[in-house]
């Protein structure tokens, strides 16, 4: 016997969502599922099961904890023992499989998979750095998925899912409830939480960044102000949503590297109601508040992040996710597209659509690439070429969204990154044929009047 709260994943009713970043979010799908007055009464109503998942150390501080209570109709421990489960792709740090190359690295799209392969199957480990054992780091993975996972779900020991679709309806169901989630939009998934990607659309591709370190939360705003960037009201939490189903259900773990599977007669997502703070969510990055220059120069990128993971030390991110949208140039008197760089801290980047700034081609949606610490990169000749000779009118940079993740420890290619075919051979060649133009018996800029 089964029976539904909600639609089954091909219907096409709007869900509804709890907005706000960091709320103390409630939610029940009966009314008066939630105690009134207390986490753990002797009953709890309905006859459901309390039960309390931690994001952080029951101690941490309260502007960091993370819990939630959830009641549901079982417990979550009622399941078979984990077995060890192969994983195609799927990889961990610390990565030491091969060297880690100083060399700047793009990659292709991923290519269509040649079976049915589900979101958890689907996972190609980039690179990554850090220890997922000492909770320290990263790993940045790509999917291109064609099978949903049905009665399959997934639950992250080793980090939170922060996932950034590329192409494809992604319909999550969480414990929490449901998040469908369009390229465009970013879905992170807390550690722990067990989850379940659907297909809406039958196939899908994107990119996860797995986050080892403290979970994410919104940079500090120093001068500019209490409003801007990513805004706290734009960030959605699902609605309480559960399904009351028997049947062959798998949960799969992935622990310390591998990936565990173990069963039950029940769905997973049996949660009638819940209340906290720790909570999967959504976000349309074209709600993102670009800030930048109304006067000269190119700013750092550092004024896009949407959510950084700090590490102990201060201004200094384990992770920071950044967005390159679509904005006014306005810049006078500048060399427009990001500068010629070296940067200590490393820079992963992916495209959503459109064409990056700085890349006039060779950098695709479904792309990506590394540029690691201290390895020179910057705009390619023909962005340079246009940019030193524009005219500096107001310029909207056309529908455009890319992305980087950037990280204070060195970020490691996989082996199979390193050995794939979507790797671009000749990338270094997009600054190698940059022509000099340095003339020491005249400078042009004399004639400039600042
Ligand atoms: O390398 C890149 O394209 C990312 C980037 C963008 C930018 O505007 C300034 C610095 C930077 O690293
Ligand atoms: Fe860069």
């Amino acid at each position: 016997m089964s029976s539904f709260s909600t639609p089954p994943a091909t219907a096409t009713q709007a869900l509804s969502y709890q907005p706000g970043f960091g709320n103390h979010f409630s939610s029940e799908a009966l009314p008066g599922a939630l105690p009134p007055r207390q986490n753990s009464p002797q009953r709890a109503p309905y006859g459901l099961y309390a039960e309390q998942i931690s994001g952080t150390a029951f101690t941490a501080p309260r502007t960091e904890n993370l819990r939630t209570w959830v009641y549901r109709i079982h417990p979550s421990a009622g399941h078979t023992p984990f077995k060890p489960m192969g994983s195609a792709s799927l990889r961990t740090a610390p990565f030491v499989d091969t060297p880690a190359t100083p060399t700047q690295l793009r990659w292709d799209p991923l290519p269509a998979p040649q079976t049915p392969t589900d979101f958890i199957e689907g996972l190609v480990t980039m690179a990554g750095n850090g220890d997922a054992a000492t909770q320290v780091g990263i790993a940045i993975h790509r999917y291109r998925v064609n099978r949903a996972m049905g009665d399959r779900s997934f639950y992250n020991a080793d980090g939170e899912m922060l996932i950034v679709p590329q192409a494809g309806l992604l319909r999550i169901r969480t414990e929490l409830g449901i998040l469908e989630v369009s390229p465009g939009e970013l879905a992170v998934i807390p550690r722990g939480l067990r989850m379940s990607v659907d297909l809406p659309e039958g196939e899908a591709a994107g990119y996860v960044c797995e986050n080892y370190g403290v979970p994410f939360r919104l940079p500090e705003l120093g001068p500019i102000g209490s409003n801007g960037l990513a805004n706290p009201r734009d960030f959605l939490a699902p609605v309480a949503a559960y399904e009351q189903r028997e049947g062959h259900f798998e949960v799969v773990a992935k622990f310390q590297g591998n990936l565990w599977v173990a069963e039950q007669s029940w769905s997973p997502f049996d949660v009638v109601a819940w209340h906290g703070t720790l909570a999967p969510y959504k976000y349309d990055c074209d709600q993102f508040m670009a800030i930048s220059t109304v006067s000269y120069d190119h700013p750092d990128p550092s004024i896009y992040t949407v959510l950084t993971s700090p590490s102990p030390d201060p201004g200094v991110a384990n992770v920071d996710f950044v967005l390159f949208p679509s904005r006014w140039l306005v810049a006078e008197q500048s060399f427009r597209p990001p500068w010629y760089h070296r940067n200590v801290m490393s820079e992963f980047m992916g495209l959503i659509r459109g064409v990056y700034e700085a890349k006039v081609e060779g950098f695709v949606p479904g792309g990506c690439s590394l540029h690691n610490s201290h390895s020179a990169h910057g705009p390619d000749r023909e962005t340079y070429e246009k940019a030193v000779s524009a005219e500096l009118e107001p310029h909207k940079l056309p529908d455009t969204l890319a992305f980087m993740f950037e990280s204070r420890y060195v970020i490691r290619p996989t082996r199979e990154a390193m050995e794939s075919p979507t790797l671009q051979a000749d990338y270094w060649r997009c600054w190698s044929d940059l022509a000099t133009h340095f003339n020491p018996v005249r400078n042009p800029n004399e004639e400039i009047q600042r």
